[in-house]
Order: structure tokens, then sequence, then C-alpha cells
């Protein structure tokens, strides 16, 4: 595909509550979007780099610039999805912004070809099961509260995010309060170290579906010791950047589960080949989110279609993040969300709504 030219554009959008983890408090995400132009299509990409490197390295003033500086001027003039990555191969590192632009051009074939997303990566499901992430709470009546909120949504499986001083108590107050039926697993987003592991098999009486990066991202020695002092599966996410990783982790019996994310291992493509080794080794994946808006929920619902996503994922409804989502808000129908059957991402925003939240635009002829 000749690509015609590039928008780079910045959003404002404001979160419906404080969302609180080990690294930091979000209050709203500013969002990169990038929406590549062709002669037949159009296709959008959504950056989920945070404002600030707190969940890693990226964020997102550095994603437009290396878009800009760097990954754009290595498209050739013609390519399609599986071409970007091979162009963008010599640029180290920049998972997101990499992933943002090559979703764009996989949008963009897609909607020429007619084809939707769950076609494209082979989904086996139209519709799949929805967990969500509950934040650190100021007090433990005030998590149960939204614990049962979310279950009265009809939510499938809750995720407690967790840091030291915020672990086994509230893990215990909501078993205690919906039982030990509730699907039930912890974040820690890297928050503990191996000196923590008596505290972290605490836990394991708690029938936790699994612990996700309790450890450093960059530790998978570490996480393989962990693993073997706990019962409670180890699930990893910030440590996944690439199906390289997913490979080291599962060799080293650094996890029994993966976290897929398809902005942080840099698209959807790597994001399949990911899903693929670990079915091969017997690895549950769900997938994973970045408090994405409507476009990059409905790539992300369209991959946790695929046969090897059999754990419920942070595929949240939109109106767990946003009053206004900047597409049709996706909605849980019991429990569950329906994957996008148009062609491309199957969604668009909407225009208006669009206008109303961007903070810049910024076009870039190719
Ligand atoms: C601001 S926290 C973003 C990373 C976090 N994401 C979630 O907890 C789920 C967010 C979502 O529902 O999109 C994770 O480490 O898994
Ligand atoms: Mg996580």
């Amino acid at each position: 595909m000749k690509i015609t030219g590039v928008e780079l554009r910045r959003i404002a959008m404001p979160l419906v509550a404080p969302f609180r983890t080990s690294f930091g408090t979000e209050h709203d995400r500013d969002v990169l979007l990038v929406r590549v132009v062709t002669p037949d299509a159009e296709g959008w990409g959504e950056c989920v780099a945070m404002s600030e490197p707190l969940y890693s390295s990226e964020y997102v003033d550095g994603a437009a610039a290396v878009i800009r500086r760097f990954l754009l001027p290595a498209l050739p003039d013609n390519v399609d999805a599986y071409g970007v990555g091979h162009a963008l191969e010599p640029i180290k590192g920049h998972r997101m912004a990499k992933a943002a632009l090559e979703t764009a051009v996989l949008d963009a074939q897609l909607r020429a070809s007619g084809e939707s997303f769950g076609q494209f990566l082979g989904a086996t499901r139209d519709r799949v099961p929805c967990g969500v992430s509950v934040g650190i709470m100021d007090s433990i009546p005030q998590l149960l509260e939204a614990v049962e909120g979310y279950l009265d949504e009809g939510y499938i499986r809750i995720k407690l995010k967790i840091e030291p001083g915020w672990d086994v108590e509230p893990v215990r107050a909501v078993r205690e309060r919906f039982g030990d039926e509730v699907l039930l697993q912890v974040d820690a987003n890297a928050a503990y170290t191996l000196v923590d592991a008596q505290q972290l098999a605490r836990l394991d009486d708690f029938g936790l579906l699994l612990i996700e990066q309790p450890l450093a991202n960059d530790d998978l020695v570490q996480h393989a010791e962990l693993a073997k002092r706990l019962r409670t599966p180890i699930c990893l996410d910030e440590s996944i950047e690439s199906a390289e990783h997913a490979a080291a982790a599962i060799s080293l019996k650094a996890c029994s589960i993966v976290n897929i994310k398809p902005g942080r291992i840099g698209g959807y493509l790597e994001a399949r080949r990911i899903h693929d080794l670990c079915r091969a080794h017997g690895i549950a994946v769900w997938c994973g989110g970045m408090l994405e808006t409507g476009l990059g929920r409905a790539a992300n619902v369209a991959l946790a279609a695929l046969p090897g996503f059999t754990l419920p994922g942070d595929t949240s409804g939109s109106r767990r993040y946003y009053a206004t989502d900047i597409t049709e808000p996706f909605e849980l129908d019991g429990g569950h969300l329906t994957v996008p059957s148009g062609p491309g991402l199957g969604v668009d925003p909407v225009k208006e709504i669009l206008e109303e939240v961007t903070t810049s635009t910024e076009w870039i002829p190719l």
C-alpha cells in the first residue's frame, strides 16, 4: 500500500475516577492516535504509552517524537503491516510507538480488503468474557464497594492492584465478602522483590488465578525463583516485550501465564506470535489493557477471541474508564464484549466527540 500521509493526533481523556497502581495514580489519559491515509482507505492506531515513563520506559511525547523522526522515515514507499515490522527492525525498542504505527497500517489494509481484525488474527469466538482491573483504594470499605459495583455490572473476573502494605488484607476482605467462587487475581506492577517472597506466599491461601508481575520487569531469574516458593501461578506483563522474552520466560519457568498487551510488545502481529508460542507450550494467555479508547479496545477484543486466550482479559466496557468514549461505547452484555465484525477495527471515532477531545493534530505527508 502507498501511504499518502500520517496524522498524529493527541486527545485528552479524563477518567471517570482516579486509577491508582503501585507506580502512581492516573486521573486522565493524554492519548496519541495515529491515522494512516492511503488512496484506498485510512486506518487508526492507538499508542498505549502513558504520559510519564512509570509503567515502562516509553512515554507519549517520546512516542510521538520517535514516530515523527525515525519510524515514518524508515517506511518504504509501499508497505503492508508485515512490512512495517521489518522496516522498523533496525530501530531499537519503542515498541508502543511501533505498535501504534503498525496497527494503523494494518487497519487501513484490512478496511481496504474488507477483512475484520478478528478474521485476520484468527478469532474463533464472536464474544469474549471480560475482567476488570480495580485500583488501590483509600480504604477496604471503598474497595469492597467498587468490587460490588463491578460484579453487579457482570464482570467475570476481578483483578486487584496491590503493593507492599496493600495486599493480603484487601484480598482477604474481597474473599470474605464475595466468596471463593469469584475469579480473583492481583497485579503488583513490579512493586516487590524476592525479599517479599514470604509476604507474597501468604496470598496462596486465597485461591487466586495468578499473581501478575510481582517483581522487576527485567528479572526473569528472580521470578523463576519466586515461582518455586508460591503455589499461585505467576503471570508476567511488563517483563514480556517480545516473543523472544516469552520464550525465555517459559524456558526459565519464570511464569506459567502471560498477559499479552499488543501495545507493550510492538503490535498485534507479535501478539499473535506470542499467543501461538504460549499455546504450543501449554501456557495460558489473556489480553491486558492500557486504558485504551474504543479504537484500541476494538483491536484488543478481537485479539482476545483467539483460541489461546483462555482467561478473561482486562477488556472492560468503555465506561470503566470513560464517561464518553471516542467510538460507540463498548458495553458489557452478560459479562462479555462482542467482537467487532466490520472491516479493520470495525469501529470509527465519532467525529464530533473526537474533535471535542483533540488537543493537537499534526499532518505528516509521506
Ligand atoms: C495505568 S495501569 C496500566 C497497566 C495495567 N493495566 C491494567 O491494570 C488494566 C487497565 C485496563 O483495564 O485497560 C497493568 O499493569 O496491567
Ligand atoms: Mg499488569
